[in-house]
């Protein structure tokens, strides 16, 4: 992974580094051949207000987070449904052939290879996505891998070199990557993927947008400023990943309403996420919860980079950790549409992430100094849990989740 970071950073000096990710039967330096609502929740707790034009997505910034995001949601269903329908018809486009250089054993390898990267970031997730067709099990791997490596630019050992024209190399691969030219055999795996399910540029596009964002922006002013921060950086993974995880047959639910919970349980993940590390994120000099909820709290930065736990502070992330909840509890509506044996990774994904903000809880709000985690046992018994509900029927599961 830091050989690819070494390569965005300076891809000149570094070209060789990059052979260290690539068996030496695969080519690498030349490129290789193969072919490649109803609007989301409007949460009581957030603040809509005109924010500036970051975003790669959506152009007019008169328009609250939420709209912008969903004219993407709207896109991304509207590709579904097309290729839906052309299969129905029998219509369905061939995967792009390439000059038939492809060679069959190095698409395979790529995937295999992401497969690991796979298995040894995210074990639980990889167990899931055995359950899968082994079609969609490696595309989603191939997702995965991009994704992991785009988060680690930025996140990464190597983050501090990472800047606004390493990002920008990063997107022509990408486009190259769309475009049938993949520069490795990650790369390739993608390259692939894409060719074969209606996924879209955008979502990718959109996340390479979220980590200019975490490079040039660290206090986020309200809500809505956050709600695209996290649409860039984790909603953008539940767009790319529904293509390929499919819609049920049977669903009756439109296509958008699937979207928007897939989009929704990116933005309940990161929350959480930024709920967990609101320690770890200050000692970096960052805040992303909202300025002006904080303030309206009584709270400042200087409460946050104390670190001291207070019932102001208490009271603070009961709101917050309220917000987050809400969003899982949309996400849930929309995991019973997936194919059947994609559900059981994103309701595993969704159970185990989800409680973490139980873990905030027990910890007594302290998430200034103590990691919220959920232990094994919590995690071996989300998993049956998980299956269970994977098993079940929409309209039966609607009925459970309502609670
Ligand atoms: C089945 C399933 C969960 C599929 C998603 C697989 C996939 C492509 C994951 C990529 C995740 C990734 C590497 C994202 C990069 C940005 C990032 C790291 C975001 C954070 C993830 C948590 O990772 P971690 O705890 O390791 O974070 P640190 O870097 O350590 O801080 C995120 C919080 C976001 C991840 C977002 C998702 C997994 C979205 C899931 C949504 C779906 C799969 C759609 C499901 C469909 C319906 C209809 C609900
Ligand atoms: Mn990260």
């Amino acid at each position: 992974m830091s050989a690819v970071l070494l390569w965005v950073v300076c891809p000149k000096d570094n070209a060789h580094s990059l052979l260290s990710l690539v068996p030496r039967n695969c080519c690498t330096q030349r490129r290789c051949s193969s072919s490649s609502s109803n609007k989301l929740l409007s949460s009581k707790l957030s603040f809509s207000s005109g924010v500036a034009a970051y975003s790669s997505a959506v152009a007019n910034p008169s328009r609250s987070s939420e709209e912008r995001v969903y004219e993407v949601v709207l896109k991304q269903a509207a590709l579904v449904r097309e290729s839906r329908r052309e299969s129905a018809l029998g219509l369905k486009k061939e995967p792009i052939e390439t000059d038939g250089t492809t060679d069959w054993n190095l698409l395979n390898d790529a995937y295999e290879r992401c497969g690991e990267v796979c298995a040894e970031y995210a074990k639980t997730f990889y167990l899931g996505t055995l359950l899968m067709t082994p079609e969609r099990r490696r595309a989603v791997w191939a997702i995965y891998v991009w994704c992991r490596r785009t988060d680690e630019l930025v996140d990464g050992p190597n983050a501090t070199h990472i800047t606004p024209k390493a990002l920008e190399r990063w997107e022509t691969r990408l486009n190259d990557l769309f475009e049938g030219r993949p520069y490795d055999m990650y790369d390739a795996a993608l390259s692939d993927t894409v060719s074969k399910y209606p996924v879209d540029i955008q979502p990718f596009k959109d996340m390479i947008e979220g980590m200019r964002l975490d490079l040039r922006k660290s206090r986020y002013e309200n809500f809505d400023e956050l709600y695209l921060y996290c649409y860039y950086v984790a909603g953008t993974v539940g767009l790319m990943s529904v293509p390929v995880m499919g819609i049920a047959p049977e669903s009756k639910a439109s296509t958008e309403s699937v979207y928007n919970a897939a989009l929704a349980l990116g933005i309940a993940n990161q929350l959480t996420n930024i709920l967990r590390d609101v320690g770890e994120d200050a000692s970096r000099g960052r805040v992303y919860l909202p300025q002006d909820e904080l303030a309206q709290a009584g709270l400042s930065d200087e409460d946050i980079f104390r670190g001291k736990v207070t019932d102001k502070w208490r009271s603070f992330m009961k709101g917050q950790i309220k917000r987050a909840r809400m969003f899982f509890d949309e996400a849930e509506k929309g995991v019973a549409e997936l194919s059947s044996a994609s559900r059981w990774p994103v309701w595993a994904s969704l159970l185990l992430y989800r409680q973490i903000l139980d873990a905030i809880e027990a910890n007594d709000y302290n998430n200034f100094t103590k990691r919220a985690y959920v232990g094994k046992a919590k995690k071996l018994i989300s998993l049956p849990i998980a299956y269970g509900r994977a098993l079940m029927e929409p309209s039966k599961l609607a009925k459970l989740v309502m609670r």
